[in-house]
């Protein structure tokens, strides 16, 4: 069965990640687009509480379907030590059942951990089955050196071996 990765991405850092992961692993991709306005110093603000409280946003596409995949890539940057309001919405939409998924987000330092196990939460009440994960700081990263990242996960991870 096929591979896809889903993904939310405000300032395109977890989008390089998961373009580059995609060319890696040969995997469909689709990224997942927050309809509330997000740039800005006031809506900084607005995301943290937003992420903090789980409340759900507007997205599109509205949900993905997943029939045709055994594998499932999610992808977040880390928001308050959550996941972005774009995914916690998708997953809730989404039939997990029977489905991998290897969870993964970007962040700044911290809040990673946090943020993978309460995807994991919400998967598996969804049917699906984490079977690991990842995090990729992206601080004062240039965009190959966020690729270069990504790259060397794949090869340490084995991460081509899965879905095949
Ligand atoms: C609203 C908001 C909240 C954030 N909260 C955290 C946080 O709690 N911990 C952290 O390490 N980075 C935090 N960051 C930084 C992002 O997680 C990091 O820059 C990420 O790589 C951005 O990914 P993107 O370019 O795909 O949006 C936050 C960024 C934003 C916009």
């Amino acid at each position: 069965m096929k591979t896809i990765i889903l993904y939310y991405s405000r300032t395109k850092k977890t989008a390089r990640a998961a373009n580059t992961l995609a060319k890696e692993i040969s995997a469909d991709i689709v990224e997942i687009e927050d309809l509330k306005k997000r740039s800005g110093p006031l809506n900084y603000i607005n995301a943290s509480v937003d992420a903090m409280r789980e409340n759900k946003t507007n997205i599109k596409p509205q949900t993905v379907d997943l029939n045709e995949y055994g594998l499932v890539y999610i992808g977040t940057p880390v928001w308050a030590g959550k996941p972005a309001p774009a995914i916690i919405t998708l997953i809730d939409k989404c039939d997990f059942q029977g489905k991998d998924v290897i969870l993964f987000a970007t962040l700044g330092g911290s809040g990673g951990r946090n943020t993978i196990l309460r995807m994991k939460e919400k998967i598996e009440v969804r049917g699906g089955r984490m079977i690991t994960s990842f995090l990729i700081k992206t601080a004062g990263k240039k965009t190959y050196e966020i690729e270069d990242e990504m790259k060397k996960t794949v090869e340490e991870m084995d991460l081509k071996i899965y879905g095949a």
